[in-house]
């Protein structure tokens, strides 16, 4: 069965001509959408889409551009489709997502109080796979991005490598790639300065070639164009277009 992968957005998180950097991934009738920022309902608005199409949401981490559009996603499924989704989140995450971010705008005295009443929540531990459908397959890979803070990147599949916000890491890259059957990497990339919580593209471009060949850039800044030939063989991903896995 071959899935298919649809970003939404592909920018980094004050990016204004791009959307968040938040992913549709489907297998057959099946829809798992990857991170939710404030601007998901507007990027699924302009393909078409609603949150109706969604079946269950996956979070890496807990800033807005990833978590920011889960309080529109929560009160249309509770009170719009009446539907309560799964949602997929590393186990040392799920109760600050509650108390750190969404109580505030969530919280209704008897009918909301908790996370579980407004989804059915699948806490994973990091480093194992879990079956999310007949053909998608994730396991969370903790990963540094700000200090102190948990944020997690998916490898789909044994062959998928989708980094979300992540600093460099060559060696993880250079493990999955050389141990662990990695094919195609889906990396965020930040264009410019210097890559304090984020990886750079100079960074990236410091990969062997063969790994270079299989990076699809993801989390870009709204300038991405001056860089279209400065990639040494990675490619921009594109937004709204759907690419079959
Ligand atoms: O120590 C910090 C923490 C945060 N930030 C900015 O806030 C943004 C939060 O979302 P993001 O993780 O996609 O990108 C982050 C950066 O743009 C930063 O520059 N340095
Ligand atoms: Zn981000
Ligand atoms: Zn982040």
């Amino acid at each position: 069965m071959t899935l298919e992968l649809q970003m939404i957005g592909t920018g980094s998180a004050f990016a204004k001509t791009y959307f968040n950097n938040n992913a549709l991934l489907r297998d057959g009738d099946y829809t798992l959408l990857i991170d939710c920022g404030v601007t998901a309902p507007l990027a699924l608005h302009r393909l078409g889409k609603s949150f109706s199409d969604v079946d269950a949401v996956l979070i890496t981490h807990i800033h807005a551009d990833h978590v920011g559009g889960l309080e529109e996603l929560a009160f249309k499924m509770k009170y719009t489709y009446k539907r309560k989704i799964k949602l997929y989140i590393a186990e040392s995450l799920a109760s600050l997502l509650w108390e750190h971010s969404l109580k505030g705008g969530l919280y209704q005295a008897r009918e909301i109080t908790r996370l579980e009443d407004l989804f059915e929540v699948c806490p994973l531990a990091a480093d194992q796979p879990y079956s999310i459908s007949e053909n998608i397959k994730v396991e969370l890979i903790p990963t540094k991005h700000i200090p102190g803070k948990s944020s997690y990147s998916l490898y789909i599949n044994d062959r998928i490598f989708y980094s979300s916000d992540m600093v460099y890491n060559p060696e993880l890259l250079k493990h999955l790639t050389e141990k662990r059957g990695c094919k195609m990497i889906l990396h965020e990339c930040q264009l410019e300065g210097h890559g304090e919580v984020h990886t750079t593209l100079d960074e990236l471009k410091r990969l062997p070639e063969e790994i270079r060949g299989m990076i699809y850039l993801m989390h870009y800044g709204d300038n991405k164009d001056e860089y279209l030939d400065q990639t040494e063989g990675m490619t921009f991903m594109e937004q709204g277009r759907i690419y079959k896995l």
